[in-house]
Order: C-alpha cells, then sequence, then structure tokens
C-alpha cells in the first residue's frame, strides 16, 4: 500500500488527538477549569452555537445561562474560555465607568463594521472614539433637538387620525417606531431623513435592512469566518440572498450618505457641528481615525444602534400601556439589549470566594438584572408605578435604579440614552393623550422575550403589536 494512501488516517487520528487533548485541557487544566457550569460548554463552544443557531430556531443561549445559573450558582462557565456572573450587586464592578476593560474581539466582526466605536475591543482605542461622539449625545444637544422629534411625532399622530381613527385598519406598532427612530436617527447623524414615517404601512427597506441586520448577529458570531468570506463575494451576488438583500441596500444608503459629506469642501461642512458626522469631521481625531471606511463603519453602528433597541423600547411600553389602561404615562424599560457584552480586565476579579484570572471574558446582562426576583420581586408582572416617588432597592439603602440597567453601564454605556428617552417621553406622551386605541389580535406573547438577537425579539411567528385607532 502506498504511503500517500494513509496520510488521510494519519491526518483524522492527529485531528482526533488534538481534540482530545484540547478538551482535557478545557476540563481540567485551564485556569477555568475551577469553575462551575456544564461539562459540554467548557469542553466546547459547540455548545454555545447549538443554542444560537438550532435549538428552537437559535438566540436561546441568554436563556439558557438563566438555567444554568439556577443549577450552578451566581458564576458559570458558559463556554471554553468566558465567565458569566448573576449578581445584582457585583454588576458596577464588571461595568465599572473608568476600568480599562476591553471587550470581546469576536464582536468586532459582528455586524462587518469593526471600525466604528461600538465594535472596537480595544480599550484605548474605544476611549479615543467615543469621547468625540459624547458631546453630541448629551442631555442638553438633545433637548435642543426635542422641536424636531416632536415635529415627527406630529407626523406620525396626523397620519394615525387621518388613516386610522375609527376605521378596522390595524397600525403596526412595531414598523410604525422603526420608522420613527430611523427618522431620528438619520437626521442627527447626517441632517436627512429618509422620511421613513411617511412610508406605506410603515414598511420600507429600511427598516427590512436594520431587522436582518440585527437577526444575523448569530451567525456572524458564531462563525467568525462568515463576514471575511461575504467581503470577498461582490455584492451584486450577496445581493441576491433575501438575508443581505436589504442589509446590502442599508449599507449602501449610508456610505452614498458619508460619501456626500466628505466631497463637500471642508469649509462648507464646517457648519458648527450640527449633525454627528460633522461633528466627527469637525473633530480633533487623527486623519487615519477619519477616512471614508470608518466613517461608514460609524455610520452603520450608530444608526444600528439607535434604531431596534428604540422601536423595541416604544413597543413594548406602548403594549403594557394599552393592556393595563390604569398604567397610564408610567413607563419602565424592559431588557434593552439582552445579550451580553463581556468585559476583559487586565486585572484579576474576585466573586464569592473564586479569583477570575486577567484576561478572562466576564459578562452579566440586563435579562438577569431585570429579573432577579430579590431586586424586582414579581418581575414578569408589568408594574411601573414601583419607579414613582425614588424608590429604594430591597436592602433599603440603595436606590433601585442602580439595579436598572437597560442602558449599560461603564465605559461602553448606550450613547444615546438622553436621545432614547426624548423619543419614548415625546412619543408615548403624544399618543397616550391624542388617542384611545385597543389591541388587535396581540397579546402579552407579541412582546414578551423569546429569543435573543441582540435585542429581545417575541415568538417567531408573532405579528407584531397591532392596534386599532378608535
Ligand atoms: C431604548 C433605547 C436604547 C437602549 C435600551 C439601548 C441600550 C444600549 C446598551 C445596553 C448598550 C451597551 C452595550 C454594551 O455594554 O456593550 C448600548 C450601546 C450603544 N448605544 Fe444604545 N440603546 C438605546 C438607544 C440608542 C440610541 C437612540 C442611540 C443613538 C445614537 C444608541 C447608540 C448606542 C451606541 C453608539 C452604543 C455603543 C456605545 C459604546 O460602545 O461606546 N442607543 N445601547
Amino acid at each position: 500500500m502506498a504511503v500517500w494512501s494513509l496520510l488521510p488516517a494519519v491526518f483524522a487520528g492527529s485531528y482526533l488527538l488534538y481534540c482530545v487533548a484540547l478538551v482535557v485541557h478545557r476540563l481540567y487544566i485551564s485556569p477555568l477549569a475551577k469553575f462551575p457550569g456544564p461539562k459540554l460548554a467548557a469542553a466546547t463552544q459547540w455548545y454555545e452555537t447549538y443554542y444560537e443557531m438550532l435549538y428552537n430556531g437559535g438566540g436561546m443561549f441568554t436563556k439558557r445561562i438563566k438555567e444554568m445559573r439556577e443549577q450552578y450558582g451566581p458564576i458559570v462557565r458558559i463556554n471554553p474560555w468566558e465567565l458569566h456572573i448573576d449578581e445584582p450587586d457585583y454588576y458596577e464592578t464588571i461595568y465599572a465607568p473608568s476600568a480599562p476593560y476591553d471587550s470581546l474581539k469576536v464582536f468586532e466582526a459582528r455586524f462587518n463594521i469593526p471600525k466604528a466605536a461600538f465594535s472596537t475591543a480595544d480599550h484605548t482605542a474605544h476611549k479615543h472614539r467615543r469621547a468625540v461622539l459624547n458631546p453630541f449625545f448629551t442631555k442638553s444637544k438633545i433637548q435642543a433637538h426635542g422641536p424636531f422629534i416632536q415635529s415627527l411625532v406630529d407626523t406620525i399622530c396626523a397620519r394615525l387620525t387621518a388613516e386610522y381613527a375609527g376605521r378596522q385598519k390595524p397600525v403596526k406598532f412595531n414598523g410604525m417606531f422603526a420608522c420613527l427612530a430611523g427618522d431620528v436617527i438619520t437626521n442627527l447623524a447626517f441632517g436627512k431623513e429618509y422620511d421613513l414615517c411617511l412610508s406605506e404601512d410603515w414598511e420600507t427597506p429600511f427598516t427590512k435592512g436594520m431587522t436582518n441586520l440585527v437577526s444575523s448577529t448569530h451567525l456572524t458570531t458564531q462563525f467568525e469566518w462568515v463576514v471575511p468570506l461575504m467581503n470577498c463575494i461582490p455584492d451584486r451576488i450577496m445581493a441576491m440572498s433575501p438575508l443581505f438583500q436589504p442589509i446590502i441596500e442599508f449599507r449602501h444608503g449610508l456610505n452614498h450618505r458619508i460619501k456626500e459629506l466628505l466631497k463637500k469642501r471642508p469649509k462648507e461642512r464646517d457648519t458648527g457641528g450640527d449633525t454627528v458626522f460633522e461633528v466627527l469631521l469637525n473633530s480633533k481625531l487623527p486623519r487615519e481615525e477619519l477616512t471614508e471606511e470608518r466613517l461608514q463603519h460609524e455610520a452603520v453602528s450608530i444608526v444600528g444602534a439607535a434604531f431596534d433597541t428604540t422601536r423595541q423600547a416604544l413597543t413594548m411600553v406602548c403594549f403594557h400601556i394599552i393592556a393595563n389602561p390604569d398604567i397610564y404615562q408610567r413607563l419602565r424599560i424592559g431588557y434593552g439589549t439582552v445579550q451580553r457584552s463581556p468585559r476583559i480586565s487586565p486585572r484579576e476579579f474576585h466573586f464569592n470566594g473564586y479569583t477570575i484570572p486577567p484576561g478572562t471574558p466576564v459578562s452579566q446582562d440586563s435579562y438577569h438584572m431585570h429579573s432577579n426576583e430579590r431586586v424586582f420581586p414579581d418581575s414578569t408582572t408589568y408594574r411601573s408605578e414601583k419607579w414613582l416617588g425614588d424608590p429604594k432597592s430591597p436592602d433599603g439603602v440603595k436606590q433601585l435604579s442602580r439595579y436598572m440597567v437597560a442602558f449599560g453601564r461603564g465605559a461602553r454605556m448606550c450613547l444615546g440614552m438622553q436621545m432614547a428617552y426624548c423619543e419614548l417621553y415625546l412619543m408615548v406622551a403624544s399618543l397616550m393623550r391624542r388617542f384611545e386605541f385597543e389591541l388587535f389580535e396581540t397579546d402579552r406573547s407579541d412582546v414578551d422575550f423569546y429569543r435573543d438577537a441582540l435585542t429581545p425579539q417575541a415568538k417567531p411567528d408573532s405579528q407584531g403589536v397591532r392596534v386599532l385607532v378608535k
């Protein structure tokens, strides 16, 4: 028998040996071997991949982590290299404001925008990119945009009166709020809006693109090679896929805006920094930080981050207000983003007698925090009055708001929190003051967290929140 005919068997045998050695190392030698958790999850990343991609349609790992917590306690090894902690009072240790913690490298490729502040894993690079954006998103800056946001809200209300009131024609809240969020952020980012709020039936290619981008999150996170592979395939071929076609269109739209801005002579651009990208272009960032590619990444990131989160929050709040008329005008944000966002410390963490080695990704998340029955008893019942009168947490000392982490905490906390609050206040107040709504073939399962696609998504066959305007 020729020697070369044995090669496949030699390769297969070596690979098998390598896998066995890897599993033995992960289970018995790795510095994380002492942490509790399912052995299979510690042995292979495929465990997480199975829950994110396959089990019950995917997006199920966040919920699986909650089950692990119930079985193994407040600290769990959730995959070969990462720990998850479920202890409300420890949140501020991991998400400390000025701590020099990195984020996950694999997240850089998640939305194919590695150069955006949102994706930047390295703490120092993130700090510089973030610092130039911060001034645009302060409370006072956002308040100055209040009249513009109110004008969009008024446009929506006028349409509700003209096209829906008194008719048996349900309004799709998910789509309607997506249009609001999209118009607000594109206008504030570029000084141009897409007029999504005027679109037929609140359905637009832009919102479809954003929705698909969010849905692709597990595919691109679990298989790091997907994004580089996609980048090798011409867009016109990628656009044949119904998943990627709207994403490509969405990205091209934003790329076009950036190109337009860069084409303007610098003098024309210097209009006092009215839009996010004027602020960026007039900032003191070095030239290599202001390339077309980097600005395109920042554009997708800022528009994307503003979109699904705000749409979800508005839809959920309005559903609960309509379903419970006695809670009119009091609101609480649900989970925010449910997917964990680990931090990597250059120093050790100490938790519950464990020493967590430097360089280990450690996370908590808003799903575990907001469903913690010690801090939020009866957490699945919508009782927004619990937030009235500056309440204390169950220990009677700390403010309850310390545990409200829908916008995250620390150096990577939500950049657009004030903008989101502004949209929520103006939109919800206008809708609830001006209209009487009735839910149409909609119940809690249309808003409750079923699967995670970065943000909490309702059951797959949900048609969204639909209401009749009386
Ligand atoms: C209700 C609405 C919103 C919720 C619940 C929300 C939630 C969050 C959360 C939890 C994070 C932190 C992720 C992490 O720890 O890694 C985040 C980051 C971010 N959010 Fe929001 N967000 C909302 C609206 C917005 C809006 C309107 C904008 C508009 C610009 C925005 C822009 C961003 C950006 C750019 C980041 C990344 C910040 C960084 O990495 O430094 N978000 N958001």
